[in-house]
């Protein structure tokens, strides 16, 4: 449903408020992302208070905001917010003010402003949880070392560990503030937060689109090599090492394979090409195809099915990367490098990889970062790259007045 949106224009902080404080007032389900390069705010509330369930055949399934995790589900299904109220309100960096329906003005206004913030409606975790979720140094470095002398030995071309780090919730932390420095600092990425009660609560901004549809269009990308933006130019001046290259390259080659899977040959390639991602640089390259044309028109699901977890956050071969992962990462990813975001929203469907997130408790924030490794990475580096990655959430969460 469409909402026409009130005359009074409100600030785009005071408006993210209302949006969450009346989110969580609702009770059910919601979401709300800002897709890359656009000058609108996005937002679904489903009154729903059992978490919804839908299979992962995208054409079957109603406009909403798909939630699915790293680990692929034996019944092919992915958490569901429906659009039972959807809205999108204009939110350009340069347009301090925007407009909401009139309706969650209406609603935010009566409810209890105390509840604007409610860190309450986060699950607990306890001390040993966090212990035991993955952020000790010494057990990532002993992982890349593990990780590198697998790939050496032949089983592996690449795998992709992770790990976490966690931060205290402090009395200070700005939920509406940490989103709107998010949306304003990465215009390239999906800025998201969704809210599934007693299934979790997560805030991020993805570089890396998974599968997209818009109408007959289909479009997917392979996204790896990192570095830190330096320099006037930096898309310019980007070197990249062989390692980088080859990396990236494997990615690409998998989504490839998936379409030769398939027996699609008519498909468009373009790149690598050195993109940007907050600070970071990356390579990229596009894959176009056009599903009328193909005469695939449900190629969406098809290669979402296909390419979860594609090698830039599990690894390659797949079945022996997600193998080693589980043995020794030492942690549960939850919904880090699973998949999130738009489906059948005024006939599109924009699903993200869920990088550089974090998962929102009643004491804590855990931030989420993985990083390609090849025989020839050197596992410092690799802890420095996740610090990086994990910082580009963090930074904004950390300090209220960021
Ligand atoms: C796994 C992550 O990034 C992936 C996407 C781009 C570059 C990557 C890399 O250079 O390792 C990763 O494959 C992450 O951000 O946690």
């Amino acid at each position: 449903m469409i909402e026409s949106l009130a005359a009074k224009s409100i600030s785009q902080y005071e408006a993210l408020q209302q949006i969450l404080h009346a989110g969580f007032q609702f009770g059910g389900s919601f979401a709300l992302w800002k897709r890359p390069k656009s000058n609108e705010l996005e937002v679904v509330f489903d009154d729903s208070k059992l978490a919804r369930k839908v299979n992962i055949s995208l054409e079957d399934v109603p406009s909403g905001f798909i939630v699915h995790p790293f680990e692929d589900q034996a019944d092919h299904s992915a958490f569901f917010i429906e659009s039972k109220e959807y809205f999108k309100i204009p939110f350009a960096k340069d347009q301090s003010e925007t407009n909401l329906p009139e309706w969650i003005q209406k609603f935010a206004e009566q409810g209890d402003k105390s509840l604007q913030f409610a860190p309450d409606h986060f699950p607990k975790i306890s001390a040993q949880e966090i212990k035991k979720n993955g952020g000790d140094k010494e057990h990532f470095l002993e992982l890349v070392r593990k990780s590198i002398a697998a790939v050496k030995m032949g089983s592996m071309e690449k795998v992709v560990p992770a790990r976490t780090k966690t931060l205290e919730m402090t009395k200070d932390f700005d939920l509406g503030k940490s989103l709107l420095n998010l949306i304003h600092t990465y215009p390239n990425s999906f800025v998201n937060f969704f809210h599934l009660p007693d299934v979790g609560t997560w805030i991020g901004a993805s570089p890396e689109i998974l599968i997209e549809t818009s109408g007959d269009h289909f479009y997917t990308m392979s996204l790896a090599g990192t570095q830190v933006a330096k320099g006037e130019n930096p898309l310019k001046s980007a070197a990249w090492t062989q390692k980088e290259i080859e990396e990236q390259a494997l990615v690409s080659r998998y989504i490839v394979d998936c379409f030769k899977k398939i027996r699609l040959r008519e498909y468009e390639e373009h790149g690598p090409k050195t993109v940007m991602a907050g600070n970071l640089l990356h390579l990229r390259s596009d894959f176009r195809v056009n599903m009328k044309e193909t005469n695939f028109p449900q190629l969406g699901s098809v290669m979402l099915q296909l390419l979860h977890p594609t090698s830039a956050v599990c690894g390659m071969p797949r079945k022996e990367a997600h193998e080693f992962l589980k043995a020794n990462e030492g942690f549960e990813r939850k919904f880090f490098a699973g998949f999130i975001g738009p489906v059948n929203i005024e006939n599109k469907t924009s699903i993200y990889v869920n990088l550089r997130t974090a998962s929102l408790s009643q004491n804590t924030i855990t931030l989420y970062a993985g990083a390609g490794v090849t025989e020839d990475s050197d596992p410092e580096k690799e802890w420095e790259e996740t610090e990086v990655k994990c910082n580009i959430i963090g930074k904004f969460i950390q300090t209220a007045n960021n």
